[in-house]
């Protein structure tokens, strides 16, 4: 009954894709445990158009109207479950409020703090120069065999974003200056088995929470079985996201000034004394702290690898020479120790264009941002019935080859074509989302990544570690893999001083 209920009577019926993913929700289960989810949608929209059911409750889209209609303003369209997967400590924050009244409330609260003019001004703009700073030394101690980029940028993205939340007393990080406690805190973010304890979570919610309660002789038993050995994911960042709070607190209650640094949590600690209707409760602060952190670490550091791998290519060299070209003819006495101002951020044409396609290829959050409506609605033509689970991926408006010539390829210039394709291109650009939900962070890590990377090629140039030219690093999203689908995988990017 199930079968001719999904395949014939179902409002979704008529919605191309193959039969198998629209009969059960496992067929696509299977290649998300394989970790390639997102790729094989993209490989169903290249065979069945921009319309795709690819579950018997699941459409997937892959055009501007469903951009509009699903996340843009106004739209019916709210978080699904999948999002609680981001909360912490039982506690909902940005990511995972499905209410889009609390969500506007907590962002109205916020939006200040993160806005392009307060990233560009002190004491953001300060914060960022001197990670950049410190960033230029501890590649200078490295011996000249070359850095492994992927721990260092990750040191370099927790340390800004974590003096961003913090302030630079109660919670930022020292990683690059080698506290091992705080490299610790990566520990959550590299462990490739929180891929298999999202995918349990997801799918086996009931059975990965009963295998987490056991104790005593039944615990030993399921050990083993563990999709992720014990303390959980994130328990670290959490944890540390509390203490940080906690430290901060105590210490704001007998401060004068309490604008520490600027941090965001401060922002936040004044809300909450302030007390008015829905005031944030401790462990409401240190969700939205610990999520801000994970969701600013491995996106920023993945992008920067990305970026940095791609143009250390033999093949891409002559973009990396234009970079060093419009890097090199910025006037001397505006850096400082190596560092250029963050208020160049904007104006540096090439740097911002190879940032982009960085952030258009190897988009750090390229899967579906999955919603659903409490209301029937049509799109592109389709019925959608209430509660349907819809959904784009950035991984698929960015490889449209009507939108970008030659999609695959690493090609910073595309984005100093003439406007009329420029400005289209911008709309399927989709790295940070669109609408109520676009990325918090998206100004702090604009002005984090072209700060980072025009005083990287004021005083390097980079090049691939001999004899890995032709293989790609790979990495960790959400459930997934992700890496350039043009190359066989791994890995080392070499960063040598100019000669
Ligand atoms: C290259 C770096 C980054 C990229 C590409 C990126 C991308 C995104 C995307 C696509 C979303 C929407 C996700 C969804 O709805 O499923 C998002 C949301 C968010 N991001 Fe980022 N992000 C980056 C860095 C950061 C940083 C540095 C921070 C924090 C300081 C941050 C904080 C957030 C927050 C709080 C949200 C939730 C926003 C909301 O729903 O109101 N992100 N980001």
């Amino acid at each position: 009954y199930q079968t001719i209920k999904r395949l014939l009577i179902s409002p979704l019926r008529n919605i191309p894709g193959p039969k198998l993913y629209a009969l059960t929700k496992w067929r696509l289960a299977l290649d998300e445990w394989q970790g390639k989810r997102t790729r094989t949608i993209h490989q169903l929209h290249q065979l069945y158009g921009p319309v795709i059911r690819i579950g018997p409750n699941e459409v997937h889209f892959n055009s501007l109207t469903a951009m509009r209609l699903i996340y843009g303003p106004g739209a019916a369209f709210e978080l699904t479950e999948f999002y609680r997967l981001f909360e912490a400590y039982g506690k909902q924050n940005l990511f995972s409020f499905a209410s889009s009244r609390q969500h506007a409330d907590r962002r109205r609260l916020l939006a200040h703090a993160y806005s392009k003019t307060s990233v560009l001004k002190n004491p953001f703009g300060e914060v960022v120069e001197g990670k950049v700073r410190q960033y230029l030394r501890y590649v200078d101690g490295q011996d000249s065999k070359g850095i492994e980029l992927f721990t260092s940028l990750h040191y370099f993205a927790l340390d800004t974003v974590s003096h961003v939340l913090y302030g630079a007393r109660f919670g930022s990080t020292s990683a690059m200056a080698g506290d091992d406690s705080d490299r610790a805190l990566l520990g959550d973010i590299f462990d490739p088995s929180r891929r298999k304890l999202i995918w349990f979570r997801l799918h086996l919610e009931l059975l990965t929470e009963w295998m987490y309660t056991q104790t005593g002789i039944l615990e030993k038993l399921i050990r083993p079985f563990l999709p992720m050995k014990k303390p959980v994911t994130y328990s670290g960042v959490r944890q540390h996201a509390l203490q940080s709070w906690k430290d901060f607190s105590l210490a704001a209650s007998t401060m004068e000034d309490t604008t520490e640094d600027g941090a965001i949590i401060s922002v936040m600690f004044r809300y909450h004394i302030s007390q008015k209707d829905g005031y944030l409760q401790d462990l409401e602060i240190a969700s939205e702290c610990a999520d801000h952190l994970l969701g600013g670490v491995d996106t920023t550091a993945n992008t920067l690898m990305f970026l940095l791998w791609a143009l250390s290519l033999p093949v891409n060299r002559k973009y990396q020479m234009k970079l060093i070209e419009e890097v090199t003819k910025l006037p001397g006495e505006v850096f400082h120790d190596g560092v250029p101002p963050v208020a160049l951020a904007d104006k540096m044409v090439y740097v911002n264009a190879v940032i982009k396609e960085a952030l258009r290829i190897y988009t750090p959050n390229p899967a579906t941002q999955p919603r659903s409506s409490p209301l029937n609605s049509t799109i592109d033509d389709y019925v959608i019935p209430a509660r349907t689970v819809v959904g784009m991926s950035a991984y698929s408006l960015h490889r449209n080859e009507q939108v970008f010539e030659e999609p695959l390829k690493f090609d910073p210039d595309r984005w100093l074509s003439p406007k009329p394709t420029v400005v289209e291109m911008n709309k399927w650009f989709w790295a940070f989302s669109s609408g109520a939900r676009t990325c918090t962070g998206k100004n702090l890590v604009m002005t984090e990544m072209t700060t980072l990377v025009a005083a990287i090629y004021r005083e390097y140039s980079t090049s691939i570690v001999p004899g890995f030219e032709d293989s790609t690093p790979v990495v960790t999203s959400r459930f997934e893999l992700f890496h350039d689908e043009t190359m066989s995988c791994m890995e080392k990017v070499g960063m040598m001083p100019k000669p």
